[in-house]
């Protein structure tokens, strides 16, 4: 299991010092949530910042989560930019494949993000193409938000057709992920969990990592 602490939560006033902070409390991958005003409602970074957390020092895998649509131009600007893994929601892209070519052409892991009201088949065409599933537990746009208990199922059906179709595809989810909600997303077959007011509303971060790594084994 890997955590993924988003930085959506973090004090923007000293991202780099938040970003080296949680690295060092115990994560294991940056999720970075880029939002457009467009196709979500609300506005966050470009791939500035993701260049400057690079020159600032950060090794760890950074997980770029795209919620903007077009997709194609920040798919390589974010990759330029030191992006390990992006994900983007086919819904914004009008060519699927050819902005999945497009992030493994620039050498990143390719991820599809899935809204809570969009159904699994979207990308039942393209899953042996893909590294990860991300599953939106909450509507895209904002942090702190309640998880949507109905994502578990969806987890379990998407972990159900990765196994029939024997991919090696991971499933992320994202949003309102706490000590209460993660070890059903985990149980369900999810892998990579992102948090983000769990992690960084806390006072101690190594803690608020830990606590979610011990609500899984309960
Ligand atoms: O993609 C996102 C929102 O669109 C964020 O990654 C997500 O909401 C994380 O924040 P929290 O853990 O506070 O729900
Ligand atoms: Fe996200």
């Amino acid at each position: 299991m890997l955590i993924a602490p988003s930085i959506l939560s973090a004090d923007f006033a000293k991202l780099g010092q938040e970003v080296d902070d949680v690295l060092a409390a115990g994560a294991d991958i940056v999720h970075f949530d880029v939002m457009d005003n467009h196709y979500v409602p609300n506005l966050t970074f470009g791939p500035m910042i993701c260049s400057a957390l690079r020159k600032h020092g950060v090794s760890a895998n950074i997980d770029v989560h795209l919620m903007v649509t077009p997709v194609d131009s920040m798919i390589e600007a974010f990759a330029d930019a030191g992006a390990s893994m992006i994900s983007f929601h086919p819904d914004a892209s009008i060519h699927l494949d050819r902005s999945i070519s497009l992030v493994k052409d620039k050498g990143c892991k390719v991820g599809l993000a899935l809204n809570p009201g969009t159904p699994l088949y979207v990308i039942e065409e393209v899953l042996h193409k893909i590294d990860y599933v991300l599953i939106m537990s909450v509507n895209p746009g904002f942090g702190g938000q309640t998880f949507i208990r109905e994502t578990v199922d969806k987890i379990k059906r998407l972990k159900q057709l990765i196994v029939d179709k024997r991919l090696s595809v991971a499933i992320e989810v994202d949003g309102g992920i706490n000590e209460s909600t993660i070890k059903s997303a985990y149980d369900a077959g999810a892998e990579i969990f992102v948090a983000g007011s769990a992690i960084f509303n806390a006072k101690d971060y190594k803690q608020s990592i830990s606590a979610l790594r011990d609500a899984i084994k309960k």
